[in-house]
């Protein structure tokens, strides 16, 4: 957000006072007068309720409601810390006849009687939460729509963590650009549905961004003219157990799908393997062994191997993507078993995982999974930075952490794809990606766009509950519709 900040105090100090104050709540204004027309039919006379804190967010509020004021809503604005509420924008509210209250208890009254609340409390420059002034709001029953004002009140604007309580919109208006907080949760299942509204800032090389379908279509291989399979990239799938042949059919069935020219199958469910998919090159014994691959995928379904599997993997000079018991392994070894790596290193744990990896970076206990959950961007930056590797964190929002800094948040996940074997699917995709020659983090975050609307696709509208195999089965449709003009 420092470079949010920075570029707002640039383009301010160009433009006459507060014009970009009246651009946000001229946005803002007219995304509240369709809500409210699409739910009442009109404006004139519904009731809006205003919360505004202490900073320029309570300003924006103030001035929008202001002008839905001017349109003939009932509008009262509830000032939190009323010694410090924007002066311009209640002065504006009060010129167009908007009634000011400070009694907490009248707010809360009109709150939720509303047609419509503005959530000024707080923005972007908020920390720590939620006070106590504010928390009663977030607990409190409504009847009308929350619009968020640039961020829901209570979430982190650069993590996207919540700490304590945060008032819960069904509309987020956001000034400028898509802050952090709006793209990864918790913070971003409070958001609501999100709108940009342009201020006319240009917007800074963003920390965390997010890919769409034109950039993951940009980033997917393509086989010329020219290309064998050995050129379009052979993947190595180390996985699965004679006992278990499961994790390692799911993980192959996403390494086909994965753009990679061939699959290599090592360990001990090669039997099922070739009976399901023919076209795999199977080899007895473990990844030193086996021919030429451009990449490794080491982990799912681990078995008795996965030691020595994983050894053998982060010997050989390809990346090497690690999931699963791999995982658990690696925890063990801690980042030193990463140190003389010459080739990138992928790991892709669920927040579980991702403990175990933190208490072999750091000794000790393991952080609780809940926590790392909640903390989602620091947790993979983390990770990155201890690893020294591109660190895919699953989960309600995938995260791509990269040791250089890079971060990307999915946007298309779905919850049904929270169903037994997705993650064994997902490792084989971006194994393949990663053996066709994307780098890791490019690897990663196409898999999880690809594999989360797959997810979706396999869940079909409205959802249902899906499997593995059909998320794995549907990824050449969403592969053509990425790549669909
Ligand atoms: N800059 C621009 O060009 C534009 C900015 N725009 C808008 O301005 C917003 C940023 O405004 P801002 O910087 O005034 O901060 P803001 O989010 O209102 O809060 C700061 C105040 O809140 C307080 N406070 C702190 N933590 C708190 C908490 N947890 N709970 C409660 N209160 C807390 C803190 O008070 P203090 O700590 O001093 O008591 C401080 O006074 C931005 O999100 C966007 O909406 C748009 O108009 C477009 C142009
Ligand atoms: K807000």
């Amino acid at each position: 957000m420092e470079t949010v900040r920075a570029a707002e105090a640039e383009l301010m100090a160009r433009l006459p006072e507060g014009t970009l104050m009246q651009r946000a709540a001229a946005g803002l204004a007219a995304t509240c007068a369709r809500l409210l027309t699409g739910r009442r039919g009109r404006v004139y006379g519904s009731r809006v309720t205003v919360l505004a804190g202490s900073g320029d967010n309570g300003g924006d509020a103030l001035y929008a409601g202001a002008a839905l004021a001017r349109r003939g809503a009932r509008v009262t604005a509830v000032l939190l810390v009323p010694e410090k509420a924007h002066p311009g924008g209640l002065a504006a509210l009060r010129a167009a006849r908007g009634r000011v209250t400070v009694e907490q208890e009248v707010g809360l009254a009109d709150f939720s009687r509303a047609d419509l609340v503005l959530d000024g409390i707080v923005g972007i420059g908020g920390r720590g939460g939620l006070r106590p002034e504010a928390q009663p709001y977030a607990r409190a029953a409504r009847r009308g729509a929350v619009v968020a004002v640039d961020l829901p009140s209570g979430v982190d604007a650069d993590t996207g963590e919540v700490p304590g309580v945060a008032l819960r919109a069904d509309v987020t208006v956001c000034f400028g650009t898509y802050k952090p907080g709006l793209l990864i949760d918790p913070g971003a299942s409070y958001a609501g549905a999100v709108q940009l509204v342009g201020i006319g800032l240009e917007p800074p090389a963003a920390e965390v961004t997010a890919l769409q379908h034109a950039d993951v279509a940009a980033l997917l291989p393509v086989p010329g003219a020219e290309s064998d399979k050995y050129r379009r990239g052979v993947v190595g799938v180390a996985a699965g157990s004679a006992t278990y042949p499961g994790a390692a059919l799911l993980a192959v069935a996403g390494a086909l799908h994965g753009g990679a020219g061939a699959v290599r199958y090592v360990g001990t469910a090669a039997e099922e393997v070739v009976r399901r998919f023919p076209e795999v090159l199977v080899t007895e014994g473990g990844p030193a062994g086996a021919g030429r691959v451009q990449a490794w995928v080491v982990g799912p379904g681990g078995g008795e191997g996965v030691r020595q599997a994983l050894a053998e993997a982060l010997a050989s000079d390809v990346p090497v993507l690690v999931d699963a018991d791999g995982l658990t392994e690696l925890g063990r070894l801690g980042p030193d078993a990463l140190a003389g790596r010459t080739a990138p290193t992928l790991l892709t744990p669920h927040t579980g995982e991702a403990a175990r990896l933190l208490a072999g970076a750091g000794g000790g206990t393991p952080p609780a999974a809940d926590d790392l959950a909640a903390s989602r961007l620091a947790t993979a930056r983390r990770l990155a930075a201890d690893y020294r590797a591109t660190v895919l964190l699953k989960g309600s929002t995938t995260v791509v952490a990269d040791p250089g800094g890079a971060v990307r948040v999915n946007p298309t996940g779905t919850s049904w794809l929270a169903t037994a074997g997705s993650g064994d699917v997902l490792a084989g995709l971006a194994g393949s990606l990663l053996a066709a020659g994307l780098a890791p983090l490019d690897a990663a975050s196409a898999a999880a766009y690809l594999h989360g609307l797959a997810g979706r696709e396999a869940a079909g509208e409205p959802g249902a509950p899906t499997t593995a195999l059909a998320v794995a089965g549907a990824l050449p449709a969403v592969w053509r519709a990425v790549r669909t003009p």
